[in-house]
């Protein structure tokens, strides 16, 4: 590591010959395998760019310059070029975020994890460079994956219109999303690689030519104007300067000087220009090129010489989701099933083995995925769309004037709700049932274990005329939690005991042991409570009202934000039915959450049992007139 130890900024690399550079490269690439392996992450996508972030810095001047990444899971290695190359606590507390980080370095931009918005970062950037008259140059990474996102083309259309406004777009092609990336654009970009042998031959002659005397530039010239004209004569215009781009490429993305040359063509242009480059995911380390399923595209903790995993998985939410949509493939044939881009992730690849024809791939497209699910439903079958929760918020609008407007039956299952922790603020999925509140029609349910989802889930693919939406957390499923009875739609967990009891306490989805465990602190206070599992959380179920009527508070704990969450709308029923009893509710204050464990998030928003507990112990002495004593107990909600 002797040269990277010596990389304390982008501008020590300037000193650095050609090899030296090569070997930076290695030595980045055996740093990234030791230190992930240990910590988990993006490794895949980080080994496909290791010798594009060197180039990048070589010819850009960052932070003067801005070089933004597209979903930023491929930031390491800026990271390190930028002098951040403590990652032994990647993604975790107090460590290095696993994508860009204002709070860490100047040279961070875009801290959103969420696919195919660098474009429009650019566009607005490169924009106030040409108001504030400034020559900074403006430089996107953005991968194949997420040129699949509309966004990408909202911007693209806005860039390619603006002739005399400089910007450098880099597409970091590695054909893959997490498996290979579909569509149009695909192919299209596989069309602009056949001619990868020009770039190689160009980057090659040229260095010979330009290293002839007095015929060498000009000839190069000449070459390099055939070359075009062959190109253009064996792969067709190519869209991107058919949208009036400049387009530079294919260029090998492992070859530091073919890359410097360029993005020096492409600096010195004074206009949009797109960089075609074509890169290995998890190149350079073996387990990761022969991933199939996605090139060690995130990865928990590994075994550095195998590749094989630390832990073996455990049953997972989304493993017993996978396991269930196969069955129902099999007893219904109008059953499809609908991803973006995360076949495996959200589990759905035995689905798609079992019916390679009820299977579609939308690319990152979320809103699409929403649309078209739309059209499918009312084209006589039943879609299933699984997405993790967070990215669901942008197709929020299709979900509302699409498939709730029209009355479509389509079912939306959500992974990774709630607190996931270590992918930072933009990962956790902690929107969803207060944003999915205010559409009409839509129900909405929160599994609490592996039966309960089977359940739920068949209950919402019969569904037929409005959405249907379940959402559960990221992992291991929670352990079985039985009911002991119902009221009305919702299971009772636990009765209180006595036919007075002082707590209703609403359980919401995988929080139903916690919820078990506050009611036993709670029975030490001399507390009795019920405790109950709405199931399906929207609409509010009728039997809410009386049933909370018949306690003196009730408790609504939920893995969402506080705000207009499952304990608003519990409230709003009881206020409408006129029942006065005081509620409060427990769930994720309003603001953004550092990366770091889920655990750690939760105890440090006040998410767990003996928070919880505590402060419903205040609040019930409060009520019994001990508002003193009680007050000395009760901490203030930490919002
Ligand atoms: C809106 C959105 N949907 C899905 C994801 C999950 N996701 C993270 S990276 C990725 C694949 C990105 O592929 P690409 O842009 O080609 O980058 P690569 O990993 O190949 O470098 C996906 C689907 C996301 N981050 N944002
Ligand atoms: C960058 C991105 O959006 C995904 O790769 C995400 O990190 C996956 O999260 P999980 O690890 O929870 O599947
Ligand atoms: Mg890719």
């Amino acid at each position: 590591m002797q040269l990277l130890t010596r990389i304390r900024g982008p501008r020590d690399l300037d000193r650095l010959s050609l090899e030296e550079l090569d070997q930076l490269a290695e030595e980045i690439r055996s740093f990234l395998v030791g230190a992930v392996s240990k910590t988990g992450g993006h490794l895949g996508p980080n080994l496909g760019v290791v010798e594009l972030t060197i180039a990048l810095h070589r010819v850009f001047d960052s932070p003067k310059d801005r070089v933004l990444f597209d979903t930023g899971h491929q930031s390491y290695v800026h990271k390190l070029l930028t002098g951040r190359h403590d990652f032994s606590k990647l993604r975790s507390k107090g460590g290095l975020s696993g994508y860009p980080s204002r709070a860490e370095s100047e040279h961070d931009v875009i801290e959103n994890s969420h696919a195919s918005t660098v474009l429009g970062w650019a566009d607005g950037l490169a924009k106030a460079n040409q108001v504030l008259k400034r020559d900074d140059h403006v430089v996107a990474v953005i991968g194949d994956g997420a040129l699949t996102g509309g966004m990408a083309w909202e911007a693209l259309n806005n860039i390619a219109d603006a002739k005399d406004r400089p910007l450098v777009i880099v597409v970091n092609d590695n054909e893959r999303s997490y498996a290979p990336t579909i569509g149009g654009l695909a192919n299209h970009l596989a069309t602009l690689r056949t001619t990868d042998g020009y770039e190689r031959f160009l980057a090659r002659g040229k260095d010979l030519l330009e290293r002839t005397p007095v015929v060498g530039r000009p000839l190069y010239e000449t070459l390099h104007g055939a070359k075009k004209g062959l190109k253009d004569f064996i792969a067709p215009q190519g869209m991107f300067e058919d949208l009036g781009l400049k387009y530079v490429g294919p260029i090998d993305g492992h070859d530091i000087e073919a890359l410097e040359s360029a993005l020096a063509r492409a600096k010195r242009f004074n206009g949009p220009v797109i960089v075609h480059c074509l890169t290995e995911k998890g190149r350079g380390y073996k387990p990761a090129e022969q991933d199939e399923a996605d090139r060690f595209h995130g990865i928990g903790p590994i075994h550095p010489d195998t590749g094989l995993p630390i832990k073996a998985a455990a049953a997972s939410w989304t493993s017993v989701f996978g396991d269930e949509m196969v069955k129902l493939g099999q007893e219904r044939e109008d059953i499809v099933a609908i991803t973006a881009a995360m076949l495996q992730p959200v589990g759905l690849k035995k689905f798609a083995d079992a019916f390679p024809d009820r299977i579609y791939d939308v690319g990152i497209a979320e809103q699409h995925a929403a649309v078209s699910a739309a059209g499918l439903a009312t084209g006589g079958v039943h879609p299933v769309f699984a997405v993790y929760a967070t990215f669901l918020n942008r197709a929020f609008d299709q979900v509302l004037m699409d498939v709730a407007l029209h009355k479509c039956g389509v079912t939306f299952v959500l992974d990774r709700a709630g607190v996931t922790g270590d992918d930072g603020a933009s990962h956790n999925g902690m929107w969803d049932m207060s944003m999915l509140q205010v559409v009409p029609t839509l129900r909405l349910a929160a599994p609490r274990d592996a039966e309960q989802l089977r359940a739920q889930l068949r209950e919402a693919v019969q569904v037929d005329d409005a959405p249907t939406v379940l959402r559960y957390s990221k992992g291991v499923v929670g352990p079985a939690v039985p009911a002991v009875g119902t009221v009305g739609g919702m299971d009772v967990l636990r009765e209180p005991g006595t036919d007075t009891p002082d707590v209703l306490l609403v359980s919401v989805g995988a929080l139903a042991p916690m919820c078990l465990e506050i009611a036993s602190l709670l029975d030490r206070q001399g507390i009795s409570t019920t405790v109950v599992d709405p199931r399906w959380v929207k609409p509010v179920d009728e039997a809410m009202a009386p049933l909370a009527e018949r306690h003196r508070v009730v408790v609504t704990v939920e893995d969402n934000s506080r705000v207009g969450g499952v304990g608003s709308a519990i409230a709003q029923a009881l206020r409408d039915a006129g029942v006065d009893v005081p509620l409060r509710d427990f769930g994720i204050p309003p603001r953004f959450l550092d990366h770091a464990s889920r655990n750690e998030i939760m105890a440090e928003i006040g998410l767990t049992a003996p928070d919880i507990a505590r402060q419903v112990t205040g609040l019930v002495s409060k009520l019994d007139g001990r508002y003193d004593e009680a007050r000395a107990e009760v901490e203030p909600a930490r919002d």
